[in-house]
């Protein structure tokens, strides 16, 4: 079967964007997500894996961009904040897609997805989406019980908000129900496991992973999202789908979640498509659990990014 590139072989260019961002849930911390990955040696190591790395970020970057004043909406919290850094970002993602570039984002809280899946889909218009995650995030202003963004990324993607919202009327719904599909889930408010229903949306939750194991659950996944392995692929993954033991340093963990294996298995079979072109790592909180727990949820972030970007056991 021919693989189709998505990106520029020649260039083979990682543009990474580090969102230092926390406005979209109430924690501090997962601001310092993506300077704790880059201290740990992230874009080194990912030169090692024989790409260019293109990085701009000099922190703090899109903390800037929140505004003082940032009162309620609905029960919507800190609306214009998530809403001007989403933008910015869509529009980084979006020129680094342009130029033929793999789009990483390391987060921030989830809800700079709005962004990430934004800017990689007005380039990649056949695009997919991989959601690896113990929550749908894919709560609608009216439905969510805490407010929180991060916990709404999905439902601004595909449009589910009526009538818009003025603050993310930017957005452009970019996604269909049979483009996305989840892997991980073991916390979804009831809310979302309707709208999940109605819309037919495909999910394997830790359920599924327990029945089929990790390697048939990839297999279907990809059938599903992307039938004809000719859809280019965005995977947005929440370090929260790994079990707490795993990654315990953020900001809304789950028991029962991936193993260590399962959640680098995810990465390996994705990029063996050769179909990847944007990855998001996202709710790392440094500020969260010990220093070991800070440690290994930092290591694991990054090994997660390499093996997304190609890294191989053998
Ligand atoms: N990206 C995340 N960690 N999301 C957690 C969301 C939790 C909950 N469903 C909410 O809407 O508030
Ligand atoms: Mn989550
Ligand atoms: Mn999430």
């Amino acid at each position: 079967m021919t693989k189709t590139q998505f990106f520029d072989e020649q260039e083979r260019t990682v543009s990474v964007v580090g969102v230092d961002f926390s406005g979209g849930q109430p924690k501090a911390g997962v601001d310092q997500g993506p300077f704790q990955m880059v201290q740990f040696g992230v874009l080194d190591q990912i030169k090692e894996l024989g790409w260019k790395v293109n990085f701009d970020g000099t922190f703090p970057n899109f903390q800037k961009l929140v505004p003082t004043e940032d009162p309620d909406i609905g029960r919507m919290k800190k609306p214009r904040a998530v809403s001007s850094v989403t933008r910015a970002l869509a529009d980084k993602v979006r020129l680094a897609a342009q130029k033929g570039h793999f789009a990483l984002t390391l987060g921030g809280d989830h809800s700079i997805a709005i962004g990430t899946v934004s800017g990689t889909a007005a380039v990649h218009k056949d695009l997919c989406v991989i959601w690896v995650d113990a929550h749908a995030d894919i709560n609608t202003v009216e439905s969510t019980d805490s407010g929180n963004l991060h916990g709404c990324p999905v439902s601004f993607l595909m449009g589910l908000n009526k009538p818009d919202v003025p603050q993310f009327e930017w957005v452009q719904p970019c996604l269909t129900p049979d483009r996305i599909v989840y892997i991980g889930l073991r916390d979804v408010d009831p809310a979302e496991k309707k709208i999940l229903k109605e819309l037919g949306i495909k999910a394997f939750s830790m359920h599924e992973v327990d029945r089929y194991g990790i390697g048939k659950v990839v297999d279907m996944a990809l059938e599903h999202v992307n039938p004809h392995n000719n859809r280019p692929i965005h995977l947005s993954f929440d370090v929260d789908a790994l079990d707490p033991t795993v990654a315990p340093a953020t900001g809304t963990p789950v028991r029962g979640g991936l193993t260590f294996r399962e959640g680098h298995y995810i990465c390996e079979a994705i990029a063996e498509t050769g179909l990847l072109v944007a990855m998001d790592m996202v709710e790392v909180n440094p500020a969260l659990g010990d220093d070991n727990g800070l440690l290994q949820t930092v290591t694991v972030g990054c090994s997660l990014v390499r093996c997304g970007l190609g890294e191989t056991l053998l």
